[in-house]
Order: C-alpha cells, then structure tokens, then sequence
C-alpha cells in the first residue's frame, strides 16, 4: 500500500493557481467536453453512475481512483470505444463542443477522428516509422507526398520524437525502444489534428525516464489539443494535470483543480485514498 501526503502531492505552482476554473461554471468557450449524466451498463452491472462534469478546453484533466471504479470505461466513453463491446448500454449524453457524439446521427469514423486515443501498450503498425505516422493522413485520401512529409515532421517534432528519428524515418517502427514506440503513436494520434486526446494510462508499460519524457510532452500537447488522461498514478496526475477526477465505485466522488484535489479534498473517500488508505 502506498502512503503519500496530500503536502507530497501538492504541485504547488503558481501556474496551476492561474488555471483554477470554476469548473462548475465554464463558459461555452471554456469547455471542450459536457458530459451529462452518463449512465454506462455491462450485460446488468453498473459501470458509470450518473456521471455529469465537464472537461475544459485545452488542459490536462486526470481521471483517478481505484482499480475497477470505471475510469476507462468513462475516457473510453468519450470516443465511443464501448461501442465495441456486446451488451453495453448508456444512456445520456456527452456533448462535443455542444454536439452529443452519441446522437443517432454521428459518424463514429469522423468522431474518432476529432477524438484520437492512446492505449496502455504502444501499439505501432509493423510499417516504417514514417507510414505510421502518415496513416491517418492517407486513409483520410491525402497523398501529396510534400504535404504528407509537413505532417510527418510536424508530428514528430510535437511528440518529442524528431530529433530522435529523423534519419531513420523509413525504417520499421518495431525497432523503437517502449518509450519510443508510444510517442510515435502520439504523433501518429496528432498528425490528424484531433480536438481531443485521450490517454489511457500512457506510461505504465515505460521505464521511469520514458515517463518522464511523456509527461513533458503532455504538458505541450495542450497547447494545441484538449488531453483527458487515465492513471494509476497519483503523483502523476499531480504532475501532469490541471483537473482531477476521483472516482469509486463508478460514482464521481469529486472533480476539482488538481492542487485542491490533491492539497484540500472535500470528501473523506477522496483523503482516503490519496492518503494511500485504499486503492
Ligand atoms: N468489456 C467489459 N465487459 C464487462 N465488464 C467490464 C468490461 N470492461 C470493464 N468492465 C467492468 O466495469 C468496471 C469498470 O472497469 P474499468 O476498466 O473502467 O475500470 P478502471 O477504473 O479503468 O480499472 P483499472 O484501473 O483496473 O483499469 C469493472 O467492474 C470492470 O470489471
């Protein structure tokens, strides 16, 4: 069990006190993703409970909490990836830029488009490295090869990856370190120019200093994207995030700024478990 302060956890930089939104009262402009009591079914069990927050534009908001209380399930939610599983069921709704993506009349293709995703395992076609990140851009029917070689670059140069592989573009992606291979898929997820990106767990299969890098990275990409992010790690979502979510049990316990979460938590369940108590 781990056993971390709310002191330890603090960010504490004058940063985040500047990006304190009133999360409850976001304007129009201010929110990339409303979400409206968004009840989510397996078969007959309950995984999501009437969840109901919004996701402000353009910063890093965490989902945190203990194993199985539904986190996934919720950034899964955002892209319709339970779509894929038989005998799921949801119901309300969750507005993109004012649109319910779950209107009977969306383009799931086009809405995974605008909402890109990253798994757990770096998953990297077994094509070149350059291919990989171009594969967006040519299913979408673009084959100008200098507009597709901007992309490229631009992509990389955004994951952090450039420097690294840019003498080695057409060479096969498999042969990238773990680290390597996930901001490839970063890149492969931004040459599409998605309006949101989510990350579910994205370093836990890294080692430390591939961490690291990614949680630098994540820090830029919301410059230019709205990231919604899944960890295991608390001292992560301290790091990284500007809003955190706790959730248990498929209940949202609490959703505030990072510093207050992880500083001044409202609920007891909330203490409990970034004290280390549970989890
Ligand atoms: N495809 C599925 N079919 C049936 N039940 C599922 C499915 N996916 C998840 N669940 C159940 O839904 C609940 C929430 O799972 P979810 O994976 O969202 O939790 P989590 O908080 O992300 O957990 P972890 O941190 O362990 O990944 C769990 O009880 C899980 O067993």
């Amino acid at each position: 069990m781990i056993s971390i302060s709310p002191k330890a956890l603090a960010t504490g930089s004058d940063t985040t006190i500047e990006k304190k939104l009133d999360l409850t009262n976001l304007t129009p402009e201010q929110v990339a993703l409303d979400i409206n009591k968004l009840n989510l079914f397996y078969g007959k069990k309950q995984a999501l409970n009437n969840i109901t927050m919004s996701i402000p534009k353009g910063q890093v908001t965490a989902f945190i909490g203990p194993s199985g209380c539904g986190k996934s399930t919720l950034l899964r939610s955002i892209n319709r990836m339970n779509d894929l599983v038989d005998n799921c069921h949801i119901s309300g709704e969750i507005n993109l830029h004012g649109s319910n993506i779950y209107d009977k009349h969306v383009d799931v293709a086009e809405l995974r488009r605008k909402v890109g995703m990253v798994f757990q395992r770096p998953n990297p076609f077994p094509k070149t490295i350059y291919e990989n990140v171009v594969y967006g851009l040519r299913i979408m029917g673009e084959n100008n090869r200098r507009r597709l070689d901007e992309a490229a670059e631009q992509s990389l140069r955004s994951a952090a990856l450039w420097n690294e592989v840019k003498d080695r573009l057409h060479e096969s992606a498999l042969g990238l370190s773990g680290g390597q291979q996930q901001r490839l898929v970063i890149a492969r997820a931004i040459a599409i120019q998605p309006e949101v990106l989510l990350l579910d767990e994205p370093t836990s299969a890294l080692d430390p200093i591939s961490t690291l890098t990614i949680e630098e990275l994540i820090n830029d990409l919301k410059k230019q994207f709205t990231v919604v992010i899944v960890t295991h790690n608390m001292q992560q979502a301290a790091r990284v995030s500007d809003q955190t979510a706790f959730m248990y049990m498929g209940d949202l316990i609490e959703y505030s700024d990072t510093n207050t979460l992880f500083t001044t938590p409202l609920k007891k369940k909330t203490e409990d478990y970034i004290t280390g108590r549970y989890g």
